[in-house]
């Protein structure tokens, strides 16, 4: 299948060709203005930390019960009183908006061809002639640990993006830090029940930025498939003035609307297996906009490879039978059974 320029195409108002339109789909048809998400609730999660000012013992239980309700249904949350700065979210956004403007040759010259992985700037790996694909492009790099950073394949223009990043992601560690307690405590389990394995010294940490051209048919294509997250955890920085995101809830597909300077907050498959099924790792999509193009930043944890991950014990009892088995290498597992078309969480079921 030729690779076909999908920033070209925008430009032009070009039809989308045939291998980008989404034809019928067992999680419904493209509705790019669904119902806004009740169910997402906005979370304060400096109530979390005791040092914060703001803190009480009724305050902190209050939000915890909130994040029990929201991981248990929806899966995600928005979290404001995360520390970072308007100034820091902007330069993040800012950096991403100056990266894809750049001509195609200098964004080429961080292609994921290069080292023929998965990191680097492209759009859909393809494997399969049936596969439709997303209407975006993306920049993915690791972030942590330091070491594995494939420098080579981070953008020089701007020329702040590469200290831009580390600072945005040391900050968004720290902060996942601080909700993995948090989501251990409103299961009432110990501390670091998830922080351990998921937040180890070797634990993964993967960018992905994402650009959408604005499309002629938004009604046809998608900016990106419905899907779940691999990660344990997924912290996203929404474009600031364009919605696209759309979450599946009860079987509904709801817009997560904008909420400045929050940080979108989703679980992968890793909590949900570790959660014993308790905390969802929600279906997602992205659709895309008529006149605009999008923007967003997700950070995806996971923990490393070598990490064996299962239900925690203490969420294992004779009403709630172990749903999961123990995995190492979830990344692997999710890749192949994409490549299948298969499920990955399925087939980690007991
Ligand atoms: O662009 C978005 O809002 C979400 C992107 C996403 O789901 C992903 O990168 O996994
Ligand atoms: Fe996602």
């Amino acid at each position: 299948m030729a690779m076909t320029n999908v920033q070209e195409m925008s430009m032009n108002g070009e039809q989308p060709p045939a291998e980008y339109i989404v034809k019928e789909s067992r999680f419904g048809s493209i509705d790019s203005s669904p119902p806004l998400a009740d169910e997402i609730p906005i979370i304060d999660i400096s109530l979390f930390s005791p040092s914060s000012p703001q803190y009480s013992e009724q305050a902190e239980n209050h939000e915890l019960q909130k994040l029990r309700s929201a991981l248990s249904s929806a899966g995600c949350f928005q979290a404001t009183g995360h520390g970072i700065s308007d100034s820091l979210l902007d330069q993040v956004r800012e950096a991403a908006k100056q990266f894809f403007a750049l001509p195609v040759e200098e964004k080429e010259k961080y292609s994921r061809t290069i080292d023929g992985g998965f990191e680097g700037y492209g759009n859909d790996v393809i494997v399969s002639d049936k596969q439709v694909l997303d209407w975006s492009y993306r920049l993915i790099l690791r972030v942590f640990p330091q070491d594995q950073r494939k420098l080579h394949l981070w953008p020089q223009i701007p020329n702040d993006f590469g200290e831009m990043l580390h600072e945005y992601a040391t900050k968004i560690k720290l902060m996942m830090g601080l909700v993995f307690k948090a989501m251990a405590k409103s299961l009432n389990l110990e501390e670091k029940s998830f922080a351990t394995q998921l937040l180890g010294d070797q634990s993964l940490m993967q960018a992905r930025f994402n650009f959408y051209p604005p499309c002629s048919r938004s009604d046809l294509v998608l900016g990106v498939k419905p899907h779940t997250d691999r990660s344990g955890v997924t912290c996203l920085l929404q474009d600031k003035d364009v919605e696209g995101l759309q979450v599946l809830i009860d079987g509904k597909w709801v817009r997560v609307p904008i909420v400045p300077h929050a940080i979108v907050l989703n679980l992968g498959d890793q909590m949900q297996i570790m959660s014993n099924g308790i905390y969802k790792s929600p279906m997602h999509r992205v659709v895309t906009n008529g006149e605009s193009m999008r923007l967003s930043v997700a950070l995806f944890n996971e923990p490393d490879p070598e990490t064996e991950i299962g239900p925690v014990e203490d969420l294992i009892d004779e009403t709630r039978p172990r749903l999961y088995k123990n995995v190492k290498n979830y990344g692997r597992i999710n890749y192949e059974c994409y490549q299948r078309g298969e499920i990955a969480l399925e087939t980690v079921k007991i």
